[in-house]
């Protein structure tokens, strides 16, 4: 017998990010982060002030991870730079890769970094009122490129995952984002390693499951 969920409604703050009736939270601080910046000595630099700071943190609404469910919820990154290259998330692909993500922007200045599996970027700002789609299969990493925080709401669907090796395997994101002469721009990233045809036809394979009767 299908067994009903209760309706919610969640209130977003868009100065501070909190979204009330959160199911769950959790917070990336400075340290959480190390190996993620391209400059290793500005990031131990930075440590004894950061250490302990949190650059974003992400409170979420996530009723189940039943096929055909959303989650949702807010992220707020702080605004910094580790060297030139600005505060970012850690980015991942999505475990089954073929879910979307839809991306809301509340405040602040902030970019879609995203790499499709054979190495193609496309970055995409998102301020107040921007939604940004994800497709599936992309690669998707948020970075602050302004001076205050950056709050975006994101959804996505509920049985989607979150693959982190994918980034780390490839030597980072093909594209860092770093200050430029007016505003931000992006760089190459001289350790990314291009994906095998096999990984690529792998990650294409993940079609989307039918629910069990
Ligand atoms: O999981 P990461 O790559 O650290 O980034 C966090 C962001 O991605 C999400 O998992 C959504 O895909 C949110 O929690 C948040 O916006
Ligand atoms: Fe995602």
């Amino acid at each position: 017998m299908t067994r009903l969920f209760e309706p919610t409604r969640c209130q977003v703050d868009p100065s501070t990010g909190a979204m009330g009736n959160a199911t769950g939270s959790y917070q990336k601080r400075f340290l959480d982060l190390d190996g993620l910046y391209a400059d290793a000595a500005a990031f131990e630099a930075m440590r004894a002030t950061w250490g302990e700071r949190i650059v974003y943190e992400v409170s979420e609404f996530r009723p189940t991870e039943q096929p055909g469910d959303l989650i949702f919820g807010v992220t707020r990154m702080a605004p910094g730079k580790v060297g030139d290259e600005y505060f970012m998330t850690r980015g991942h692909i999505h475990k089954q890769a073929d879910r979307p993500e839809i991306y809301y922007g509340q405040k602040g200045h902030g970019l879609m970094l995203m790499e499709s599996p054979e190495g193609e970027i496309r970055i995409l700002p998102v301020h107040a009122q921007t939604v940004c789609y994800v497709p599936p299969y992309w690669i998707h990493r948020s970075i602050n490129v302004g001076e205050d925080d950056l709050v975006m709401l994101f959804c996505y669907p509920a049985d989607s995952g979150q693959g982190y090796e994918i980034i780390a395997r490839s030597g980072g994101m093909r594209s860092r984002v770093v200050t430029g002469d007016e505003g931000w721009k992006a760089v190459d990233n001289p350790d990314w390693r291009p994906r095998d045809a096999k990984l690529i036809s792998a990650l294409y394979a993940r079609q989307s499951r039918t629910v069990p009767a």
